[in-house]
């Protein structure tokens, strides 16, 4: 824009013209061009020059002068119309006539006409000329009308131009005016902004100065408050403490008094503490002098009672003498080989009648767990023929009430364990479960197909212990543990059941508990095993449908009666090498143990025989007294 106005200053001002009268352009003024001939002459001339020819005139020398007003006209017409072509001057002889006589009128009348004739061929020259003139007037007068025409137009297009002119540079004048007002708006407006931004920026700063301040203020009123509330809270707490301390006088004199008196409890409960673990111990001892009077080896009968299916089935008689014996008959048809009565009493260390409930088996059994706990080698196994309730009595149905003997054990065994931890004892429990089939040993924590080779092999060369290779062992910290790895063993041995048709009745199932216990303060510790063991049926061999199997079964049982019989002879020998069973059970079996046996009976009459091989043997096994049982403690240094 300024570069605009800039350019637009140097275009020279016009002086402003008013059309006035004066003031006019020269154009405008000029008179009309008087109406001449080519040559200048006006008609008077013309008129002048005719009369003149007529009459006879002397002339000294040829006459060229123009009529003095022709000149004068001539030099006031305007320089700037068209030069008109001059005029041919009239070159006239001057004819020196000879004198003629006055009265000669002949020859003056022939003079005149002479001079007529004369002045008739100058006028036709003249008039030719005159025409002439006439056109190049006419030419003349039409350049003239358009060179006027064209003057009008100039003027009149420069007239327009001017007061455009005129009009664009007052316009210009204006906007120059406005440009400089503009300008020094621009400037007072530049000179603001940069105030402006002053301004601004200090203002920012004041503004963060305010909103720092702000937060300041901020965060110093909520100091404020939470001071004020801390002072609130420290006036109400120093009136307290105030209070307390009072209180705390008053208990310190009380404390005084309850230390001296925990001081004296302390004494007692000490001595409490001794009496109660010499009563522990008594109960202990006492509690295995009562199994040592009841034999290290204590068989129990349970009699299983009818499935709902099994209900029309025959039974033999069975009669529970009392709690001890039992009496079993069969009446003998008459047709059959043996004809008559065939009845025969047992007596072992308890019976359990088809009524009997797993609780009240386990009653009777737990005094061996507590055995186990207490330190003894224990093993507890169920003997009898297939489907006698060997596995029901060992490992229970579904529901706490069903449990057998193996969980009740460890629910027990964990009670207890809390009990001896209160005491000082530090115990460990692990668990293991195989089953041995067809003399080979399986682990049933291992699910994989391939099992690795499994022996039993002495923990030490005092050969009072043994350990199974490769066998997997757990750390049980619960009951919930020990469940757990019970369901995995069963899923296992059934699987391998499955595959391996009815194998389950036809394997050995033991389920295997060390109990390690430490006593730091007393400088006591020891081990011991808990044997829990499923027997595989005890069928005969006549019976029996799969020799193979059996001749292992009865082979193992055979050397299960043989080993309890040469304890109970005290023979120097003892063969337990002679099966896997008698082998991995020889640390629960000999003299430094206690061993239960329950023999499983039903009441099917086509079971008899069976079950009286089962009570004889239940028996013989009975009979069996083994040496005292001995604890596995030992004493150790720090
Ligand atoms: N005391 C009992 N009360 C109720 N049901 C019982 C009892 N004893 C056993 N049973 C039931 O009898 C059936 C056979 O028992 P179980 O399987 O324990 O016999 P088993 O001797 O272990 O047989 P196998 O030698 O084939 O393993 C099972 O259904 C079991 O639940």
């Amino acid at each position: 824009m300024r570069l605009r106005l800039d350019k637009m200053s140097r275009i020279p001002k016009l002086p402003v013209m008013t059309a006035t009268k004066e003031n006019k352009p020269n154009l405008l003024n000029r008179r009309p061009i008087p109406r001449t001939l080519g040559n200048g002459l006006s008609d008077a001339d013309k008129k002048d020059l005719i009369i003149n020819h007529t009459k006879p005139v002397v002339r000294s020398g040829p006459s060229t002068a123009m009529p003095a007003q022709r000149l004068k006209r001539s030099a006031t017409a305007p320089s700037s119309v068209t030069v008109v072509p001059k005029v041919n001057k009239v070159e006239k002889k001057v004819v020196v006539a000879p004198k003629i006589a006055p009265y000669d009128y002949k020859a003056r009348f022939n003079d005149l006409l002479g001079k007529h004739k004369n002045m008739k061929s100058e006028f036709e020259d003249l008039k030719e000329k005159h025409i002439e003139v006439s056109d190049s007037y006419e030419k003349i007068k039409d350049s003239v009308q358009s060179t006027v025409n064209e003057r009008d137009r100039l003027k009149e297009n420069l007239l327009k131009t001017l007061t455009e002119l005129r009009e664009k540079s007052t316009e210009f004048d204006k906007l120059t005016v406005d440009l400089n007002i503009q300008k020094i708006e621009n400037e007072s407006l530049q000179r603001k902004t940069v105030l402006l931004d002053e301004i601004t920026s200090s203002l920012k700063l004041k503004t963060a100065e305010l909103d720092k301040l702000q937060s300041d203020y901020n965060d110093l009123s909520r100091q404020h408050k939470s001071l004020k509330e801390e002072t609130e809270a420290l006036r109400v707490l120093t009136d307290h403490l105030r209070k307390i301390s009072i209180e705390f006088e008053k208990l310190q004199l009380d404390y005084k008094e309850a230390q001296q008196t925990i001081a004296q409890y302390k004494s007692e409960a000490d001595i409490l503490r001794n009496i109660l673990d010499a009563m522990h111990k008594e109960q202990r001892e006492l509690r295995n002098t009562i199994q040592d009077l009841k034999g290290n080896i204590r068989v129990y009968c349970r009699i299983r009672p009818p499935l709902e299916s099994e209900l029309g089935k025959p039974l033999f008689n069975l009669n529970v003498l009392d709690a001890c014996s039992i009496e079993v008959e069969k009446i003998e048809l008459l047709n059959s080989a043996r004809k008559g009565k065939s009845q025969h009493a047992f007596s072992f260390d308890g019976i359990f009648t088809p009524h009997s409930s797993q609780e009240d088996v386990f009653a009777e059994v737990s005094t061996m767990v507590q055995s186990a706990l207490d330190g003894y080698n224990v093993c507890i196994f169920a003997y009898g023929q297939t489907g006698s309730g060997k596995t029901y009595t060992m490992e229970g149905g579904c529901g706490t009430e069903q449990y057998g003997i193996i969980p009740r054990a460890f629910n027990m065994i964990f009670t207890c364990m809390d009990e001896l931890k209160r005491m000082g004892w530090d115990i460990t429990v692990k668990a293991s479960f195989l089953e041995i089939y067809n003399e080979v040993i399986y682990d049933l924590l291992n699910s994989s197909k391939d099992q690795e080779n499994h022996e039993i092999k002495m923990v030490n060369s005092k050969g009072s212990d043994v350990y199974v290779s490769n066998l997997k062992e757990e750390n049980v910290k619960n009951s919930h543990d020990f469940i757990r790895l019970m369901i995995f063993a069963q899923r296992n041995r059934q699987t391998a059941a499955t595959l391996n048709n009815e194998r389950s009745s036809r394997s050995h199932s033991v389920a295997q508990i060390k109990i390690s216990a430490t006593h730091e303060k007393r400088k006591e510790k020891y081990t011991s095993n808990l044997n829990l063991v499923d027997l595989a049926g005890s069928e005969s061999g006549k019976t029996s449908q799969r020799m193979d199997e059996t001749k292992h079964i009865n082979r193992s049982l055979s050397e299960l009666s043989k080993v309890i019989l040469s304890l109970q002879t005290n023979q120097s020998h003892i063969p337990y090498r002679n099966s896997k069973l008698t082998h991995l059970l020889m640390p629960s079996l000999g003299g430094n143990s206690k061993t239960l046996m329950l023999v499983n009976v039903n009441q099917f009459d086509e079971c008899f025989s069976e079950t009286l091989n089962s009570l004889r043997f239940a028996t013989k096994v009975n009979n069996c007294r083994v040496v005292k049982a001995k604890k596995n403690i030992t004493m150790f240094d720090s």
